[in-house]
């Protein structure tokens, strides 16, 4: 059973000049433990996809099935909680809250999910697996570089054991040897922890972490 499955989904933006056609009836099926890139040209239709596996957006027609759910006639309650509990984005923004220490970032969706106890150890747990000294957990977000930053984000996805991981040009805000040790971090996931993730990029040298690439042009799988 794929984590992600599209059918026949199309995604059209109604505009007064006329219908955009973002998405010209995609079908794909992302398998659990896959990475897999989405490539394409600049209004190729790659947020528009990220966003529908993302359950941000639903499709004009056609079937989405994530994490074994159909999103179609889900509202936007059981789509908020489809995104709470099996999805981990990560972002070129690192998107922290500048107020809370590292540790509390990283705590925070296990708050927002109601658990009440080892919330901070599990928290904990996962920034030692993104690298994240101990003396590092109660600085906020602006006393760390942009590298870190990145690495704690992706240990707040990661915090509710997500069936998989949607990254939006995760490495766009980085110098290339930052890049690439995120890139590692991302593939040792992957690899070590069975993580399934899906990533938008511009940059064709990601390819080489990549279990496959996905190639949009005009809304269509080239
Ligand atoms: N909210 C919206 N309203 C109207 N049209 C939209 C909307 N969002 C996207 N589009 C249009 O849908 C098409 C696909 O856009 P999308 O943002 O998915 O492409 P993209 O491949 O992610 O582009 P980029 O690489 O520039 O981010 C484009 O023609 C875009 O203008």
């Amino acid at each position: 059973m794929p984590v992600i499955s599209f059918e026949n989904v199309t995604k059209v933006y109604p505009l007064p000049a006329g219908d955009v056609v973002a998405l010209a009836g995609v079908d794909l099926a992302i398998e659990k433990g896959e990475f897999v890139l989405i490539m394409g040209p600049s209004g190729s239709g790659k947020s528009t996809l990220l966003n529908i596996m993302g359950s941000l957006d639903v499709p004009t027609s056609g079937e989405v099935t994530i994490a074994e759910k159909r999103i179609g006639g889900m509202d936007d309650d059981d789509l908020t909680l489809l995104r709470r509990d099996h999805i981990g984005f990560v972002f070129q923004q690192f998107n922290l809250i500048p107020l809370l220490s590292i540790v509390e970032n990283v705590e925070y969706p296990l708050i927002l999910k109601g658990r009440q106890n080892g919330t901070r150890e599990r928290a904990e747990e996962v920034l030692q697996a993104v690298g994240i000294e101990k003396t590092h957990f109660t600085h906020k977000p602006g006393e760390i570089s942009g590298g870190q930053q990145q690495r704690v984000a992706i240990a707040r996805a990661l915090v509710n054991d997500p069936a998989f991981l949607l990254c939006d040009e995760p490495t766009g805000n980085l110098d290339s040897k930052t890049g690439t040790a995120i890139m590692t971090l991302l593939d040792r996931m992957n690899r070590e922890e069975g993580k399934t993730v899906v990533m938008v990029t511009h940059d064709p040298r990601m390819t080489e972490y990549a279990d496959r690439t996905i190639r949009l042009v005009d809304g269509r799988i080239a």
